[in-house]
């Protein structure tokens, strides 16, 4: 594709993301695969030139929309992709002349204005939301986690993220990852994980023969750290109350060697199916998936047989996602503060829901891939007030983390509650995530 065609497809497609934005659609990640699977002429190199615009756009949008708000009279589709081309690639903004069918169209009257304008503009006023691209709704929680190291964190998180692979062990040794040092230059084992080796450069691990076998896993360092934090046992029967595509139930299975039983349980039927897929991929035989009806009464009948039976009840509760905004910039602009009043509610109800099928002296694990104290500390807080008289003991996780395989360094938390483990890009270089371990006391 010539340099003006490249520069045409990523306004198109910031276009297209900024609607669905606006109606919470579908996602970026998948917009961009859709958009490349339907233009098979563009080449590899165009869809990586195009795509590394597009996530460089959404890791300043907020400025941009700040931007936005202090030039306009007139709302137009494209502006926010031109503002972004005039600050960071002003040469690019001679392409848009229209000079074939596959440059941009030129400027319009409204948008010339505008982009003109902008070239005005003092950006050192924008405000800190703006500078630090994390929208209002969320700034609030992570000042409270991060009063004083907010701009590095938050400068951490609008960073790539890098891309972790957990080694199967029911099918592989780490001695696996000398066959990725053919194909990847730059290779390592993680910091935390025992099973864990963090990429530093793309790999198309589809096409890898390590992954068609199960071997391997994609899966990020702070998963594989709350996965071992559960501290499963051979023998053990465990449920995964939020299952999705089974990832921990995965990394549970191989830790416990495949005995026992852990019953993955999902309201999505398409994400079981997914983690079926991966179970029998990985050769995993202990998973069993339970579909969870969306009627309430249903769903307690159904789950009213491992009532105080399990040895482990875990929750990775839906959330807002804000520790995965390395991967998933556009994550940001999905919530605002009525959603994020919705989804601690539904983590409140689903951490009292766990509780109850704990046996006595067994454990309920708790975690979120969020940095909100309010869907962390708060639902934590909130659960050991309400429950206190059932004999509830929130466990240390550096005590827990002695009885696991990870490694002998145990990480600083940056959580409210010491006792509970909160991971940060910045800190620790996994996305940002939240355990906190409970214990039922015996009897
Ligand atoms: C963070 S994801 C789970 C990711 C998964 N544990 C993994 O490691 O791959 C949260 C999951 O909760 C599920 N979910 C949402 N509401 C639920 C509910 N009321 N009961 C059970 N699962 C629910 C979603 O379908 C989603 O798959």
């Amino acid at each position: 594709m010539l340099p003006g065609a490249r520069l045409a497809a990523f306004i198109e497609l910031a276009c297209e993301i900024e609607r669905s934005i606006a109606c919470r659609a579908r996602p970026a990640d998948l917009l961009v695969n859709q958009y490349f699977r339907s233009r098979r002429y563009a080449g590899s190199k165009d869809r990586k030139a195009i795509t590394a615009y597009i996530y460089e756009y959404l890791r300043c949008r907020e400025l941009l929309v700040w931007a936005q708000s202090q030039l306009v009279v007139q709302e137009t589709e494209r502006l926010l992709p031109l503002l972004f081309l005039t600050r960071y690639y002003p040469d690019l903004m001679e392409l848009l002349d229209g000079s074939s069918q596959y440059s941009p169209e030129v400027l319009d009257e409204v948008e010339a204005e505008l982009v003109h304008k902008s070239l005005d503009l003092d950006w050192s006023k924008a405000p800190m939301e703006a500078t630090l691209n994390t929208p209002i709704w969320a700034l609030h929680g992570l000042l409270k986690r991060f009063p004083s190291s907010i701009s590095t964190e938050m400068l951490a998180m609008n960073m790539p993220a890098f891309f972790d692979i957990r080694v199967n062990t029911l099918k592989a040794s780490m001695n696996i990852i000398y066959q990725f040092k053919e194909s990847v230059q730059c290779i390592e084992k993680t910091n935390f994980s025992s099973v864990g080796v963090r990429v530093k450069t793309p790999l198309n691990l589809g096409a890898h023969d390590t992954y068609k076998k199960g071997q391997i896993e994609v899966q990020d360092e702070a998963a594989q750290i709350a996965s071992a934090l559960i501290a499963p046992q051979p023998g053990m029967k465990i449920i995964d109350l939020c299952a999705g595509a089974g990832g921990k139930s995965l990394t549970v299975s191989s830790i416990m060697n495949n005995s026992g039983k852990i019953i993955a349980c999902d309201i999505s039927e398409h994400r079981l199916a997914e983690a079926k897929k991966r179970a029998v991929r990985g050769g995993h035989s202990n998973i069993t998936t339970c579909l969870l009806p969306e009627d309430r009464v249903q769903r307690d009948d159904m789950l009213a047989q491992y009532k105080g039976a399990s040895d482990r009840v875990f929750i990775d509760s839906p959330c807002t996602g804000t520790g995965t905004w390395r991967r998933s910039p556009d994550q940001r602009w999905r919530f605002n503060s009525d959603t994020l009043a919705e989804i601690t509610e539904m983590q409140r109800s689903l951490l009292l829901e766990g509780a109850n099928l704990v046996k006595a002296g067994g454990r309920l694990i708790y975690m979120t891939c969020s940095m909100l104290p309010q869907e962390n500390e708060d639902i934590v807080k909130q659960f050991l007030e309400g429950q206190s008289c059932f004999g509830w003991k929130l466990l240390d996780y550096r005590t827990v983390w002695r009885e696991t395989d990870l490694s002998d360094r145990i990480p600083a938390t940056a959580a409210l509650i010491p006792e509970t483990l909160q991971l940060t890009p910045a800190q620790h270089e996994t996305d940002g995530f939240y355990i906190a371990i409970f214990q039922r006391e015996e009897g």
